[in-house]
């Protein structure tokens, strides 16, 4: 763990240095004063003049103060820079994690693991990185000056030091078994409210707000017994350490009394055990916590660390770290066929495939229709052309260049995509359009806002261009965020237009405007749709029925009506087009 951490504080171990040596330096100004303070009381009992050492003991007490002030200042603008660098990492991971990855995590989780996480780890990295390190100096300064003075008495200190800090450490290792506990608990919450948040329509249209506040009770309960529970034990962490200092203290003063008396100790010695034994406290008790907060910080170390080893993006950590991939810039056509895919193998678990040797073409400046019943894999082909996934066989092509000799972002740069639920992101319309092209000028947006038959009503917005789309698109309709996400694929200028259903959430007009603008977007690009609506089907130049992970047909809409059984059903909305087919009859559907 403390190898973790030490791995966590790259970046900052100069400030952390810095801080951690002014720190040392007002410990050791405080380790100082007693000294001074004896020089003082052995002035007063030799009758020597008092002006030095008051002057240096004030010049000490004044030392201390600013230094200590700076020194904190130093480390807690460190512990900000930690939390900043820390956070930073976690999102720029996050999202470049691997999807097959990301469909395991839940949200709301990875959320409190770059919240709070990070925020108990920065923490343990300021108690542990300085305040150990100094107090453990402060401490062992004491003891050494105190050894020098009295080696007897010393041995008794430590020898109840020792008992002390015995059950302190057993009492840190549960805090830190109850820490983990703790910040899971918070994960679960995080993930639940996210879970609840992301979907309050369909919480309320199921009336099902007190079952969600239930479940999300429940899990606060569980972070408050934990909770509790570390408090309970790290309350007792300063009370033992006060207890072990205050049993010293006690020691040094009978058996120094005893040995004052005796005349082996002078009474300026007395006074100096007893000031360190007094100044022993506070570096001890913060000692003990410290390592309790290391401990403390064990969950969270893991759950960050749980987030670092999730596999990212192969291009993900530089895109130009293979340098422009696309080995010859396809200016121009250097293949027949914009996308070509061949033999395609996939699952998302090895022994569940869903595509099964996939192959299809979308030639240049053609619209292409893949359909095929729910579940045959259309979404999870989209995927695999956008290299979401990697395929477990099998080659995908763009103007002849196979995937895996492209750079990744590159790739993607060429293909636009419409998702099925068209997601828009927080923001305002301007936001969204530019989202792919963020140099687009406003000429660009309002001809690829024509193109989607929106002109006029943003127009008619008081703010146009600018106006806010709320959480997810909110504030539109369904119909509006389609036409949005396909304004805003189409504005990316890509060499390929993935449309997932782009009809889905259209009225009729919208339907038909679409489905002719979809034959004018040929002129720029090839197009490849998942089609469950006719007029779209009807509009394609070539269709493939995808069934069973395989294309079992492709040509004309009218070829495959005439010869393809389950198209026909398809086209009927027949319930069953995965089972037999049963032969075309003319006339009959
Ligand atoms: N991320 C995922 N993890 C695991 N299984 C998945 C995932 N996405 C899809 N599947 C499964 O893969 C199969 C194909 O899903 P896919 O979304 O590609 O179908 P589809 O043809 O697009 O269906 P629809 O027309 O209903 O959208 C389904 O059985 C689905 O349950």
């Amino acid at each position: 763990m403390l190898r973790h951490l030490w791995a966590l504080t790259q970046g900052q171990r100069r400030p952390l240095a810095a801080a951690l040596l002014l720190t040392l330096a007002a410990a050791a100004v405080g380790v100082a004063q007693p000294l001074a303070a004896k020089a003082v009381v052995d002035a007063l009992t030799a009758h020597r003049p008092l002006l030095i050492p008051v002057t240096v003991l004030v010049l000490l007490l004044l030392a201390q103060a600013l230094v200590g002030a700076f020194a904190a200042f130093l480390l807690e603008r460190t512990g900000e820079r930690f939390v900043l660098g820390m956070r930073t990492r976690v999102f720029s991971h996050l999202l470049r994690v691997r999807m097959h990855a990301f469909d395991r995590l839940r949200v709301g989780d990875l959320m409190a693991r770059a919240s709070t996480d990070v925020a108990v780890l920065r923490d343990a990295l300021t108690h542990l990185s300085v305040q150990i390190a100094t107090n453990l100096c402060v401490a062992l300064g004491s003891v050494g000056a105190m050894f020098v003075m009295d080696p007897v008495l010393m041995l008794l200190i430590l020898c109840v030091m020792l008992v002390g800090s015995l059950v302190i450490n057993g009492l840190s290792a549960r805090i830190g078994r109850a820490s983990t506990t703790l910040q899971n608990a918070v994960g679960e919450i995080s993930a639940g409210l996210e879970r609840a948040l992301s979907a309050l329509r369909t919480v309320r249209a199921n009336r099902a707000e007190q079952r969600e506040i239930d479940r999300l009770t429940t899990l606060a309960h569980r972070a408050y017994d934990a909770a509790v529970h570390s408090a309970r034990l790290t309350a007792t962490i300063a009370p033992t350490a006060q207890m072990a200092i205050n049993a010293a203290f006690v020691l040094v003063l009978l058996i120094g009394a005893v040995r004052v008396d005796e005349g082996a100790l002078p009474l300026g010695a007395l006074v100096a055990m007893l000031l360190y034994a007094t100044q022993l406290g506070g570096p001890i008790t913060e000692l003990m916590e410290g390592v309790a907060s290391v401990h403390r910080a064990k969950g969270a170390t893991d759950r960050i660390q749980e987030v670092y080893a999730l596999p990212i993006e192969d291009s993900a950590n530089a895109a130009t770290s293979r340098g422009p991939l696309w080995r010859h810039p396809p200016q121009r056509p250097t293949s027949s066929a914009s996308l070509e895919i061949r033999d395609l193998r996939f699952g998302y678990s090895p022994d569940a495939p869903v595509l099964r040797g996939l192959s299809l073409s979308v030639p240049h400046h053609a619209l292409v229709a893949l359909v095929g019943p729910s579940g045959a894999g259309k979404s999870t082909t989209f995927a695999l052309i956008n290299r979401f996934y990697e395929p477990w066989s099998g080659s995908i092509r763009i103007d002849g260049q196979p995937a895996t000799d492209v750079d990744l972002q590159e790739w993607r740069s060429h293909i636009g995509w419409v998702e099925q639920d068209c997601p828009l992101l927080h923001g305002t319309l301007r936001d969204n359009l530019c989202y792919a092209a963020p140099d687009a000028t406003d000429d660009r947006l309002w001809r690829a806002l024509d193109l989607v038959n929106l002109t006029q009503k943003i127009h008619r917005l008081p703010a146009g261009l600018d106006t806010d789309v709320g959480e997810r698109g909110a504030r539109l309709s369904s119909g509006e965020r389609q036409r949005i996400a396909i304004a805003r694929a189409v504005l990316a200028r890509p060499r390929l237009l993935l449309m997932d259903e782009p009809t889905a959430h259209l009225d009729p007009a919208n339907e038909a405007a679409l489905t002719v603008n979809m034959h004018n977007l040929r002129q720029e690009c090839a197009l490849l749709v998942i089609a469950h609506r006719m007029s779209t089907i009807e509009a394609a130049d070539t269709v493939v029925m995808l069934s069973n992970g395989t294309a079992q047909a492709t040509g004309t809409y009218a070829e495959l009506l005439r010869t393809h059984c389950g198209f026909q059903r398809l086209v009927d909305r027949s319930a069953d087009v995965d089972g037999s087919c049963r032969p075309w009859q003319p006339g009959v559907r």
